[in-house]
């Protein structure tokens, strides 16, 4: 088989069927025990294949029988499959031509592990955050009906996504552009963790009773079948529904958004999914088939665990540093402990976010309220303004979603809100969707925030406790990286608000170096000293807003300045030394290395970091350039005017 890995084989795992999977086309030859034994088939090459490259794990084993399912009643690429999230998208990558590709899953410049239109024409929208695929599905349907054609758009939602407010949005339009157009709830009882929320409740309420539905179901399917009279029985089944609501209470939340609700089915029942699906795809009009999925289904500790197996969980560490979600998580608890006030707020990422402990040992103090970042914002905001002290445990990436909330609801009102700003910076596997670019550039924008990163795990700390003594708004950001080995034991300290720290003094050159990236500065600094006996200051500046004006200011009258930073670097850090420079007359030699002005793609994290020239290899020729280049100039190309 060509997808095996190096050594030849899957350890004796045999792909009969998948091996003949080039297109969705090839489904439609299958018998009905073909395509379940290649359910099987699809299961085992998930567990050979993540265990090795890593990914996303429980979702994609719920949506087997789904995935096959959807590519052998609907036509892809014609017909539109749009995932949400796309985590649990590796089935329908097999299924479309990729299997070939697995092994470079999520690898640099191997296979994303997030559907992507440029990657293939099956993969109808691109995605990685939660909740977008009702709007896109619905735009789709709209522009078929615009353009006069007629292919089906289907949406496949999660339980968890479905929490996130722009679900919400879309189904309310679609309830009212009624239009055909099919969402398909997978409903698994799970976000990450466990999923939260009245809305999660009331899914379980509607799993448990399924009686109704499933004859509801029938019905309806029933209806469509009968030439002529479809249109007058659904009528008459209008008119029943009317005369019984009080039996029909269990899909009347979508039937209030015009949907027509089909379900509780079983999402593991692949002969009744066709049959389902066969039958939904006839109707009219936005409807909403409930599938009831588990978790890691087939693979027994992913079953028990769902939580710990989203992802295939990395190998267990010994002695390396604690990361920095991990810092934080226990920070948190220190400052718990001694302020009463402190509350976190995560918008459904406990584990990721390192506050499993936190939400075990203050179960009363932390509040997940589920995939809802802009909620989330504002509901700090209002806990602020009532006395409480939140913190904001979110994703860079994630926060892009809260922008107007921490403006409107946060910052104008001056609320003494923490947001701790975590996965700022690459990444890693996850890639463009996921990548933390842009928090430096749209927060440093907005009037009363300071904005800081610690340079490695222990300042962190201190960060964070800083942050708790100010009277306004405060962000915090940190990579999704392993800390260093700095001490997180000493006594929590103020750090001064807009105080850099010299890290190394020198004359030739300055790196003005933000978060991880100190440690690469300095490196490049002893590098540099040994390899070309050049004296590289470096100056962990710690603030992006307000900035360290006086240290900045003083070195560039001294030497050439290189601003370091990871995030974009269009409105960043080195943005920021500019305008600085440019408010104050100063003609400074400055350097600017960050992201790029494009989407930084999935790899390791050392990968992408040395693909964008951010590691000490890269930094210290850039550097020695610099130094060249300034040794001959003929006049100085630094003066203080
Ligand atoms: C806007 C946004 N917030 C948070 C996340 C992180 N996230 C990825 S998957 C996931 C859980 C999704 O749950 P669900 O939609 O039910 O899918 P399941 O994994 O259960 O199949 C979360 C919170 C995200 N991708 N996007
Ligand atoms: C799909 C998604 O958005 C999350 O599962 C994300 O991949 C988690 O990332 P971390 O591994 O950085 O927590
Ligand atoms: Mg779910």
């Amino acid at each position: 088989m060509e997808f095996s890995w190096a050594d030849g084989s899957f350890e004796g795992c045999c792909f009969t069927l998948l091996e003949h999977m080039h297109s969705p086309k090839d489904l439609r030859r299958l018998s009905d025990a073909e395509l379940l034994a290649l359910a099987t088939e699809v299961r085992e090459f998930l567990v050979a294949s993540v265990s090795k490259t890593g990914g996303h794990f429980g979702a994609n084993l719920g949506v087997v029988e789904l995935t096959i399912a959807l590519h052998r009643i609907f036509d892809s690429p014609r017909d539109k499959i749009i995932w949400d999230v796309g985590h649990q998208a590796y089935v329908h990558k097999m299924l479309t031509g990729r299997i070939k590709e697995f092994s470079t899953l999520r690898k640099f410049k191997g296979l994303a592990g997030f559907p992507k239109r440029n990657e293939s024409p099956h993969d109808a929208f691109g995605v990685g955050h939660a909740s977008t695929s009702v709007s896109a599905g619905l735009g789709m349907a709209v522009a078929r009906d615009l353009a006069g054609q007629h292919y089906k758009v289907v949406s496949i939602i999660g339980d968890g996504a479905l929490t996130g407010g722009m679900a919400m949005e879309a189904l309310n339009h679609a309830g009212e552009v009624g239009t055909d157009f099919l969402v398909i709830l997978n409903d698994n009882e799970m976000s990450i963790a466990e999923n939260v929320g009245a809305l999660s409740q009331y899914l379980t309420r509607l799993r448990s009773d399924p009686t109704y539905s499933r004859a509801k179901a029938e019905i309806e399917s029933a209806m469509m079948k009968v030439p002529g009279i479809g249109r007058r029985l659904t009528k008459t089944a209008e008119r029943l529904k009317d005369s019984m609501r009080h039996m029909f209470v269990p899909g009347q939340f979508f039937e209030g958004f015009g949907f027509k609700y089909l379900g509780p089915v079983d999402g593991h029942d692949l002969l009744t999914l066709l049959r389902v699906l066969e039958d939904a795809k006839k109707l009219h009009g936005p409807v909403l088939l409930h599938l009831v999925t588990q978790k890691g289904k087939g693979y027994a500790s992913a079953e028990e665990a769902p939580d710990k197996w989203h992802a295939w969980p990395s190998a267990a560490k010994t002695n390396s540093p604690p990361s920095y979600s991990k810092v934080f998580g226990d920070t948190m608890m220190e400052l718990a402990e001694t302020d009463a006030r402190v509350v976190a707020v995560t918008p459904a990422m406990v584990p990721g976010s390192g506050l499993t402990k936190f939400q075990e040992r203050f179960p009363n103090r932390i509040y997940d309220v589920g995939i809802a970042e802009q909620h989330a914002a504002t509901f700090c905001a209002g806990l602020a303004a009532a006395g409480r002290r939140p913190v904001l445990a979110i994703y860079s990436t994630f926060l892009q979603r809260a922008y107007d909330q921490v403006i409107h609801d946060i910052c104008i009102q001056q609320l003494p809100v923490v947001i701790a700003i975590d996965r700022a910076g690459v990444v890693g596997p996850d890639g463009e969707t996921h990548q933390g670019a842009f928090d430096m550039a749209y927060l440093r924008t907005v009037p009363n925030l300071t904005l800081m990163m610690p340079k490695d795990e222990g300042e962190l700390r201190h960060m964070l406790y800083t942050a708790l003594q100010q009277k306004g708004p405060v962000a915090v950001r940190y990579p999704r990286a392993d800390g260093v080995g700095a001490s997180v034991d000493d006594p929590l300290t103020e750090i001064p608000i807009g105080r850099s720290e010299i890290v190394r003094e020198g004359d030739d050159l300055c790196i003005l170096a933000l978060g991880p990236m100190v440690a690469v500065a300095k490196l490049a600094a002893e590098q540099l000293k040994k390899q070309h006996n050049l004296s590289v200051a470096v100056v962990n500046a710690r603030f992006v807003k307000p900035l360290d004006r006086e240290t900045i200011v003083r070195f560039a009258q001294r030497m050439p300045l290189m601003t370091l930073e990871e995030g974009s670097l269009a409105g960043g850090f080195g943005s920021a030394v500019a305008e600085l420079f440019m408010d104050e007359g100063i003609h400074a030699e400055l350097t600017r290395k960050g992201f790029p002005d494009e989407f930084i793609e999935h790899g390791s994290r050392a990968e992408v970091l040395a693909e964008l020239g951010l590691d000490a290899e890269h930094v210290a020729q850039a550097a020695l350039d610099i130094c060249n280049r300034v040794k001959a100039a003929p006049t100085p190309v630094r003066r203080w005017s």
